[in-house]
Formats: C-alpha cells, sequence, structure tokens
C-alpha cells in the first residue's frame, strides 16, 4: 500500500489529503502538524476550518485511511510520498522584508525529512514557493541524505477556500513539475497515478519544476490583476455615472476575456493574493526587473487604494466625522463561506474607522470574537505562522469593537452599516426593521454589491455602492 504523509494540516494540507483519501481508498494518507489543536480538531467533530462539503469527506475517510496526527517524524519516515504544505508567509524582517517568501517553516520541514528517512522519497511541493525553491530543497536533502533517493516535485495547488472541496474533486487542471531526468519523470508519472484516481489524464499537466512553480504565481497574479483593473473602473464609474457591474458585464462577454473575476469589490483578501505577488515583485526585482516588478506592484497598490478609498468615502459622507458614531460591519471574512480572516479587507476598513474613532459592531457567521480582536489587534504579515508562533497581541480593541451574534444586534443604533463580505444571508435581510433601529439619516455601504439599492433607498437609507451611480448626497 502506497502511504503518503503531509505536512501542514491547514486549508491546504487539510482538504487536499481528505480528497485523495476519498478517491484513493488503497492509499493511506496521514496528515501532521505541530500544532496539537490542530490536529485535536482535525480528529473531532469541530474540524479546525469551516469548509462546505469537507466535514463529509473527512467523515467518509478518517479512521480507515486518513488520519490526522503530531507524530510527524513516524509518518514522514514510513512515507512513498511526502506533501510539503507548511506556511510560506512574507518576511517580516531582514534581506526582502515585506515582500520575499519566508522559507523558515519549509527549510525545517526539508531538514527533517532528511534526517528521519530511511527510504527513497518523492517530496512534493504543495505550499506555494518562490521559483526556483525546489534548488534549495534539493540541495537540503541531498546533502544531509545518507545515500537515501529524494525526488523533488512542484504540485501547486490552485483551489480557493470556500469551495475547496469542488475544486479538488474537479480541477481545471492539476499540475506537476519534475527533474527532466529519468529518475524525475519516473517520480512525475507516481503522482499522476495518485490523481489520475479521479482526474481526467488530459487535465494533468506535467512540466519542468520552474514553470510549475512560476505558474502559481503566474495565475495568481492574473486573478487578482482582474480584481484591482475592475475596481480600477469602479472609481472611474463612480466619477463618470458609468455602472462598474454593466461595464464588467459588456468587457466579460468578450470571449477572449470571460466574465468571471469581473466583480468589483472593496478589495481582494485572502491569504495568497498579497503575498505570491509580493513575492513575485521580489522574485523580479532580484532578476534585474524593475519594470516588471513595478507592474506587478500596481495589482496591490490598487487593493489598497480601493481599501482606503472605502474608508474615505464612509466617513465624507457622514459628515467628515464617525468619531463615537456606531458603524456596523457586516461580514469580516475574507469571502463568503470561509470562517479565514486572513488579510481580510475588512481588516483594513475596520482600522480605517477605528483610527477615525468609530464604535464598531461587528458580525460575521463563520468569525469568533477572539479572532476578530486578535486581528484588529495584529501587525501586517504576523498572521501567517504557525498558532503557537504567533506573536501575542499588544492591545485588544475591546473598548472600541463589539462582535454580535446577528446582523439586526450589530445594526441597532447604527448611524452607518458597512457590508464587507458578500454572504448570502444579507441579500435577504429585513432591511425595513433595520433601517428603523437606526439613527438617521442612515447610510449603507456596500462593498460587495449584496443589496439592491434602489429598493433601500425607497426605504430612506442614503446608499453607496461601489462603482455604481452616487445618491445626491454623496
Ligand atoms: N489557503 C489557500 O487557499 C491556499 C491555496 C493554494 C496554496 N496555498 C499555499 O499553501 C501553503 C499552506 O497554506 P494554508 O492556507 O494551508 O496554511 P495554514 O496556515 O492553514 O497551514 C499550514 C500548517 O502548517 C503547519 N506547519 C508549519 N510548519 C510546520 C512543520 N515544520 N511541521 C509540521 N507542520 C508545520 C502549521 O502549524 C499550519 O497548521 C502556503 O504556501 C499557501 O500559500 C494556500
Ligand atoms: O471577482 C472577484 C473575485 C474575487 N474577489 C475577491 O478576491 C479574493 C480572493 O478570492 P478567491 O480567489 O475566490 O479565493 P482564494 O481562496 O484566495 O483563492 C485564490 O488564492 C488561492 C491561493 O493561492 C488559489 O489557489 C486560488 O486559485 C485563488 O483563486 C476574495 O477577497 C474575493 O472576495 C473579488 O473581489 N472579485
Amino acid at each position: 500500500m502506497v502511504k503518503i504523509c503531509c505536512i501542514g494540516a491547514g486549508y491546504v494540507g487539510g482538504p487536499t489529503m481528505a480528497v485523495i483519501a476519498l478517491k484513493c481508498p488503497k492509499i493511506e494518507v496521514v496528515v501532521v502538524d505541530i500544532s496539537v489543536p490542530r490536529i485535536t480538531a482535525w480528529n473531532s467533530d469541530q474540524l479546525p476550518i469551516y469548509e462546505p462539503g469537507l466535514d463529509d469527506v473527512v467523515k467518509q475517510c478518517r479512521g480507515k485511511n486518513l488520519f490526522f496526527s503530531t507524530d510527524v517524524e513516524t509518518h514522514v519516515r514510513e512515507a512513498d510520498i511526502v506533501f510539503v504544505s507548511v506556511n510560506t508567509p512574507t518576511k517580516t524582517r531582514g534581506l526582502g522584508a515585506g515582500k520575499a517568501a519566508d522559507l523558515t517553516y519549509w527549510e525545517s520541514a526539508a531538514r527533517m525529512i532528511a534526517d528521519v528517512s530511511k527510504s527513497d522519497k518523492i517530496v512534493v511541493e504543495k505550499s506555494t514557493v518562490p521559483v526556483k525553491t525546489a534548488e534549495a530543497i534539493e540541495k537540503i536533502l541531498t546533502h544531509n541524505s545518507k545515500g537515501i533517493n529524494f525526488q523533488i516535485l512542484s504540485n501547486p495547488e490552485f483551489l480557493a477556500e470556500g469551495t475547496a472541496i469542488e475544486d479538488l474533486f474537479k480541477p481545471d487542471r492539476v499540475l506537476i513539475g519534475g527533474r527532466e531526468t529519468p529518475g524525475g519523470q519516473k517520480a512525475i508519472e507516481a503522482l499522476k497515478d495518485v490523481y489520475v484516481h479521479w482526474v481526467p489524464e488530459a487535465n494533468i499537466i506535467t512540466t519542468n519544476l520552474w514553470s510549475a512553480e512560476l505558474s502559481k504565481l503566474a495565475a495568481n497574479a492574473f486573478l487578482a490583476q482582474r480584481i484591482s483593473s475592475v475596481n480600477a473602473m469602479s472609481a472611474l464609474c463612480e466619477a463618470t455615472g458609468a455602472n462598474v457591474s454593466q461595464v464588467a458585464y459588456a468587457v466579460g462577454k468578450d470571449s477572449r476575456i470571460g466574465p468571471k473575476f469581473l466583480n468589483a469589490s472593496v478589495g481582494f483578501g485572502g491569504s495568497c493574493f498579497q503575498k505570491d505577488i509580493l513575492n513575485l515583485v521580489y522574485i523580479c526585482e532580484c532578476n534585474g526587473l524593475p519594470e516588471v516588478a513595478e507592474y506587478w506592484k500596481q495589482v496591490i497598490k490598487i487593493n489598497d487604494y480601493q481599501k482606503s478609498r472605502f474608508v474615505n468615502r464612509v466617513v465624507a459622507s457622514m459628515f467628515n466625522t464617525v468619531s463615537n458614531k456606531k458603524v456596523a460591519i457586516l461580514g469580516f471574512a475574507f469571502k463568503k463561506d470561509t470562517g479565514d480572516t486572513r488579510e481580510t479587507p475588512a481588516i483594513d476598513v475596520c482600522k480605517g474607522l477605528l483610527g477615525d474613532k468609530a464604535k464598531l459592531s461587528i458580525y460575521d457567521p463563520q468569525v469568533q470574537e477572539d479572532q476578530i480582536q486578535r486581528d484588529l489587534a495584529m501587525k501586517q504579515f504576523d498572521w501567517d505562522h504557525p498558532l503557537h508562533l504567533q506573536p501575542m497581541s499588544p492591545t485588544t480593541m475591546k473598548q472600541q469593537v463589539t462582535v454580535t451574534w446577528d446582523a439586526y444586534a450589530a445594526t441597532k443604533d447604527a448611524h452607518a452599516v458597512c457590508i464587507l463580505t458578500e454572504w448570502d444571508e444579507f441579500k435577504t435581510l429585513d432591511y425595513q426593521k433595520i433601517y428603523d433601529n437606526m439613527q438617521k439619516p442612515a447610510f449603507l455601504f456596500d462593498g460587495r454589491s449584496v443589496v439592491d439599492a434602489d429598493k433601500l433607498r425607497e426605504i430612506g437609507f442614503i446608499v453607496y455602492s461601489i462603482g455604481k451611480p452616487l445618491d445626491a448626497w454623496l
């Protein structure tokens, strides 16, 4: 029986391995992590991450051919294929701080693999890494290998949170990069043999190592670039009376452009886009390509601009001050159907409003209060480390921030409502009831095109919806 071990039981390692276990009942899959609470949660009824469909998959194979363990070394030693899916955060200090990927966790995983291995292994990069990381990993493994043969493959993951299980069941493609040597090609075939259990062979792309590593960064850069492009247009729409939804629809109808990833928003969030583009920018700079670096940096700059533009709109509309005013925040996760708050635009918007002394009342169906308090107190990039290694929050915002159990409690007596995540339930709220319980004038700032602005205006709200024609008030 082939044994797979995955180092890192996070948003990628957990769901990816659960799906491999489900689709390949003859393969034993063990997911290991240094975080004891994470592994305990994976072994309980309350999984550590919220992802539609995940509970079901885990329930079907946990204890049969899917296991979660903190005994990292034993399972790595016994495995034929070792996936590495650990954090690759943005460096916060030293060379490349604020841009380069911090490969501390990756390197320590590689050293541990070399230390404990007693048989040949295929080591698979699942984490998103800078192009050429495989070369460094190869050096670490081969210099410590005691005659063991390691083949490194790059097999980046393209799942999006909120749809992870769907994406894993039916991936647009699986990408496997390896060395162009007989050993490298054999390793590629071995990993392909895993995926062909459920992915059509035509959708499994094989490339050299560097193409696979770079394709992951490139895909995220292209996706994020579309959002920044449409968000840049949203500012121009507001200035001219055009409607960004109509513009995006008309543009996306061109089959060369396509309709996806053209929704204007308060900005993109999530653990990947910003980190991976900063990483790409750094790689371009290191390769003497400042113009290329500057081009991609602009995607981040527009994203920052979009978030601060939103805050400025809120403050400017409310007589230039939100000091001591209650502002309800509906949605804190970086997108719907996840409880993940990593790099959520809500953090920057909330921090902006707190800077102007607003009192925030926050509701999100999947995010707990201590997570929100931690996010608002934490410094940029500090979140992307194993839980027990994250710096302690210096302060909490308990004076200025309350977290409520529903949208009605959050909006009661508020001067304004900001919608920051597109949760479906925000579409069907009783906005008449919300309006009746708010201070007047009642403002609603929709950062996700969730509400029907005209209907809300009929109720009496002053509505701002990103990229849409503005109310006379605004
Ligand atoms: N989240 C996504 O949607 C997504 C999608 C594609 C790729 N990625 C990439 O995948 C990687 C992992 O992302 P994630 O979202 O799963 O992160 P995560 O923080 O949810 O999980 C990483 C896990 O690795 C563990 N870990 C760190 N060092 C370890 C070590 N030495 N030994 C054992 N365990 C260790 C941590 O405790 C943590 O549980 C990153 O490189 C990310 O860029 C993420
Ligand atoms: O038209 C759009 C589409 C998305 N977003 C925002 O963009 C962010 C990212 O969304 P999405 O890409 O759906 O989620 P992620 O889980 O971050 O997935 C991205 O990042 C992963 C990590 O690398 C990749 O694997 C995925 O392919 C890639 O889509 C979220 O804040 C969304 O609200 C928009 O503002 N407008």
